[in-house]
């Protein structure tokens, strides 16, 4: 088993996972996303409480870098080795219903949740005491399977941007939100690493502003040209003709093609049909909750008020006192026939709708 399990190559590897032989000593080693683009930190998380806390405060962020970093988080439960093995699983157990509580909206964070409570609940009493190894081992593997989710996303999301010219993204969806290449961001990479380099408007995306200090980081780090816009902007570019096709991740999608991204999206998708102009969205199939029939049941995150009026921290509000009414939903809905196609690592889903949804997600 590997002792050290990178991210992403280059300057991002947002998440690495550490253990010597006995994997008590396990540590999540994070990428401090809330630091960037000025300071290019690492947070070490030895307790799930410190992961559930970095995932909360988007020191790591994504819908799939979420997932991963959840499902390592379980391995940094601490456990009596005296415990008999009723106990231990509950322990995990515990841990990994906390994990879950960290952020309601991703559903990757709960699919790799449920891979580890698998694992937990397969092992046998009498090798329990392999029970450590053997989630290491699983969260290893959702790290690499996020890894050829996002090649795969690249593949077969670029000859639909093929012959553009400009492509505009909103919030960050690239190597910092997953392993590595991302999911909006993958077919921008791969057509970069095969000779064809597109200009990328990033939507600021307030009020964290993952597009403006992220996305616009980790594309100049590639050598990818990169026009950073207000988000209020996105509407003037297209109406010019700047703008050949959107292209963004997404945290939750239903059954019927509906989906949850971050809060903006749904007016990009509506100002993209207005100007005829493609709006994809590249997610993994792991991104799909087919037990939600419709993008009105997916839960949305309502995050602390403060984030828009104090962005800058204490010194920076930009409104009223604190006694105005603030509102920072983290996601809206695109609904689905707004969505020229879902870019998935299975294949591209065309015009989606409930039925062409199934059929690449039951295939
Ligand atoms: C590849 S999923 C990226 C997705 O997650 C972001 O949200 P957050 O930064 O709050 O975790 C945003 O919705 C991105 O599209």
């Amino acid at each position: 088993m590997s002792t050290d399990v990178s991210g992403i190559p280059e300057a991002a590897e947002t998440i690495r996972y550490r253990h010597a032989d006995d994997v008590w000593s396990a540590a999540v080693d994070l990428l401090d996303q809330t630091l960037l683009p000025e300071t290019l930190s690492r947070l070490i998380c030895e307790t799930p409480g410190q992961l559930h806390d970095a995932i909360r405060r988007l020191v790591v962020r994504g819908a799939p870098a979420i997932g991963i970093a959840a499902a390592y988080g379980v391995t940094l439960t601490r456990v009596d080795s005296r415990a008999d093995a009723a106990a231990v699983r509950s322990r995990y157990l515990e841990t990994i219903d906390y994990l879950a509580t960290s952020r309601p909206t991703a559903v990757n964070l709960f699919w790799a949740l449920d891979r580890m409570k698998a694992v937990v609940q397969s092992v046998e009493d009498a090798e329990l005491e392999m029970l450590p190894n053997r989630l290491a081992d699983e969260a290893i593997r959702i790290h690499e399977d996020d890894r050829a989710m996002c090649r795969s996303i690249g593949i077969n999301g670029a000859p639909l941007l093929q012959g553009c010219q400009n492509v505009l993204t909103h919030c960050n969806a690239g190597g910092l939100a997953t392993s590595t290449l991302g999911t909006a961001l993958a077919p921008i990479y791969h057509l970069h690493e095969n000779g064809t380099t597109l200009h990328v408007y990033a939507d600021e995306t307030r009020p964290l502003l993952q597009g403006a200090r992220l996305t616009a980081w980790e594309l100049s780090q590639a050598g990818i040209p990169v026009t950073v816009c207000t988000d209020s902007m996105a509407g003037g570019l297209m109406k010019a003709g700047n703008v050949d096709a959107v292209i963004v991740g997404a945290d939750r999608i239903a059954a019927n093609g509906d989906a949850a991204n971050k809060i903006g999206t749904y007016p990009l998708a509506i100002l993209a049909h207005y100007h005829h102009i493609p709006f994809y969205v590249a997610a993994p199939t792991n991104t799909f909750d087919m037990a939600l029939a419709s993008g009105d049941l997916i839960p949305i995150e309502q995050r602390d008020p403060a984030e828009v009026t104090q962005p800058g921290g204490p010194s920076g509000r930009t409104t009223v006192p604190a006694s105005a009414k603030v509102t920072n939903p983290a996601f809206d809905v695109t609904p689905a026939e707004l969505i020229t196609a879902i870019i998935t690592e299975r294949g591209v889903i065309q015009t989606p709708n409930q039925a062409n949804v199934a059929e690449v997600l039951n295939a």
